[in-house]
């Protein structure tokens, strides 16, 4: 079924709205989103290595659930947080601090040397940098990040939106990661059709984080 894009706070309301209507947890539209992930990506790059890049925010907390389900897969899956794992709050913490106790494979980056060597040559790179929270040009690290993944050979998955692209303008930052297929949670973004964005989009697969039929119906989804 194809669905209207939404804009950023269209999306941003479908999630408040589902917690504070609705009574639903934000871990669990957190785990929908990345379990609905890691079963595309499975599907879709069924071997190899494969290197999760994280953020500081709830795209960020998507990646450590996606890593904890494709390990549970028998994947072999390494995380690289562009920011000390204790900057990470609510939810997006509480799924890091999981995947550190599970000893899963996660390293904390300081510069862009330690990017290009973790990075090395895998197979699969997917980028829970930044999602529908990130505003104005990519900062530090996080450029660093995207600059290196769009030199390898990798296949490259985007998780909601590709790292770079305003979701409401479609335009793309100096550094956009180039993605092969997108991943998008509940809809598509308005942006997604307009501007430069469509060139960094690849295949676009949307997948479900479980709010009520009722709710995206209120939102023209
Ligand atoms: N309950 C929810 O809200 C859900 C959110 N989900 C995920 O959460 C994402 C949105 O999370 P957030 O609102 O935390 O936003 P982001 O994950 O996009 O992160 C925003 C944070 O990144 C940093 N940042 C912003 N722009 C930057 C830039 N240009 N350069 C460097 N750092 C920058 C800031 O610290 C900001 O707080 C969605 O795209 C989706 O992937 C999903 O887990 C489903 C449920
Ligand atoms: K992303």
């Amino acid at each position: 079924m194809k669905r209207l894009p939404l804009t950023r706070e269209q999306v941003q309301s479908v999630d408040q709205r589902a917690i504070q209507e609705y009574g639903m947890l934000g871990l669990v539209l957190m785990e929908n989103a990345g379990r609905g992930a890691a079963e595309v990506i499975q599907r879709s790059a069924s071997s190899g290595c494969i290197i999760v890049l994280c953020g500081k925010g709830n795209n960020g907390g998507d990646g450590y659930v996606i890593a904890r389900h494709l390990d549970l897969m028998g994947r072999d899956v390494r995380v690289i947080s562009v920011v000390p794992t204790d900057a990470l709050s609510g939810d997006a913490a509480a799924n890091a601090n999981i995947a550190l106790r599970a000893d899963l494979d996660v390293h904390v980056v300081e510069n862009q040397a330690e990017i290009e060597q973790l990075v090395g040559d895998a197979d699969v790179i997917v980028d829970c940098l930044l999602g529908t929270g990130a505003t104005g040009p990519l900062r530090g690290l996080y450029a660093d990040a995207v600059r290196i993944a769009n030199r390898t050979q990798a296949t490259r998955i985007a998780i909601d939106v590709p790292t770079g692209i305003d979701v409401d303008t479609g335009t793309a930052d100096l550094h956009t990661f180039n993605a092969d297929l997108t991943i998008t949670f509940v809809a598509e973004k308005i942006g997604f059709g307009l501007q430069q964005a469509s060139q960094f989009l690849g295949q676009i697969e949307l997948v479900s984080i479980g709010v009520p039929r009722k709710l995206l119906r209120q939102h023209g989804v």
